[in-house]
């Protein structure tokens, strides 16, 4: 089991958190949830499994995914994982077709896979900014074509959720991110029209301070600031964005798509963000 995590919650946090949700809101549906070895993807694999869904967790590194799915069948859920760098379009799409041919399929994909580092953008290097778009914006892109190419083909419907970051204000020192993640945003909003025909449904989530492994990253001055990022004045669980997306990969999404669902305590209405730590300039 990966438990005790430095940041976030536990697998035996995830395995007992309560949920609003009924536990067959996703019987029978089978989910891939790409970073789904991370802390958000890893409380969204838990949530769709305790609600019946089999889960298919996809990630770089085998060490975050083994434990994940050996701590899932433990408590009587079904789940298999996959190795998938998602910059790799041949590695992405021979997924797809394993998942068709030999798998079952799939109902719902969440994109969770991401993340960046925190520098000055006058200083990224074109290696560092490739690193971030190719993941953020290429990786997206393409397991949501391959997903929705596979739907079309097999006139299955799909449920698509995108975990981006909130883009309507500041988050300084993450700018190759924030255009990544805008790009998501107006892609989804794009495709939810295009693919609507195929009874794919596209949405975003924007989570605020979430605190997982991934806060890794970040120093711990930066980190500090996070509670103070929104008006609640505390940072948010992985928890929060798993219910969030069982709400719209579930049942009662059913007539929601092209939406971004901004889970941040309010703080897209709030100020500013610095991942970097803010400038003396700034401070008057
Ligand atoms: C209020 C809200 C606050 C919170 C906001 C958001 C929070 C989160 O999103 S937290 C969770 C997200 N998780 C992560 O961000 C995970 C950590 N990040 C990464 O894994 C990388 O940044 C990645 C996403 C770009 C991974 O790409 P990869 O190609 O595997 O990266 P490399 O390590 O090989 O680096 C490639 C290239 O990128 C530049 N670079 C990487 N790290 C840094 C750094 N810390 N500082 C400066 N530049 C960096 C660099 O050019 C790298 O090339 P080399 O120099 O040759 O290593
Ligand atoms: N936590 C927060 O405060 C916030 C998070 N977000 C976003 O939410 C998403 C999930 O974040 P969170 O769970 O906190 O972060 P984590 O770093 O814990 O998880 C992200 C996961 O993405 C996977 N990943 C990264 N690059 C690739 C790749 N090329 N191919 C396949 N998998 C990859 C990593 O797995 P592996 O290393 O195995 O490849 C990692 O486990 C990210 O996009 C993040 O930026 C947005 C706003 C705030």
């Amino acid at each position: 089991m990966t438990d005790a995590p430095a940041f976030g919650l536990s697998d035996t946090d995830l395995a007992a958190h309560n949920t609003v949700f009924a536990s067959d809101a996703l019987k029978g549906r089978v989910a891939v949830i790409s970073g789904g070895g991370g802390g958000i993807g890893r409380a969204i694999a838990w949530l769709y499994a305790r609600l019946g869904a089999s889960v298919v967790v996809t990630g770089r590194k085998p060490e975050k995914i083994d434990p994940l799915i050996e701590a899932l069948r433990a408590a009587g859920h079904t789940a298999s994982g996959e190795t998938l760098d998602i910059r790799d379009r041949a590695q992405v799409d021979g997924f797809w077709a394993r998942q068709w041919a030999d798998k079952g399929g799939a109902d719902i994909l969440v994109n969770s896979a991401g993340g960046q580092f925190p520098q000055a953008a006058i200083d990224f290097s074109p290696k560092g900014w490739n690193a971030v778009i190719d993941t953020n914006l290429n990786g997206t892109w393409n397991m949501m074509q391959a997903a929705a190419l596979k739907w079309r083909e097999f006139e299955h419907p799909g449920s698509i959720v995108n975990i981006v970051v909130v883009t309507t204000h500041g988050l300084y020192g993450v700018a190759h991110s924030m255009a990544a993640r805008a790009g998501v945003i107006s892609l989804s909003q794009s495709v939810a029209v295009e693919w609507a025909p195929y009874n794919i449904r596209t949405n975003c989530i924007a989570p605020g301070a979430i605190e997982t492994e991934g806060w890794n990253v970040y120093s711990p001055a930066a980190r500090a600031a996070y509670p103070k990022t929104n008006p609640m004045m505390r940072v948010g669980t992985a928890w929060d964005i798993a219910e969030a997306s069982a709400f719209l990969s579930a049942a009662s999404g059913n007539f929601i798509t092209g939406e971004v669902l901004t889970v941040d305590g309010g703080g897209q209405h709030w100020g500013e963000t610095w991942t970097t730590g803010k400038p003396d300039y700034f401070d008057v």
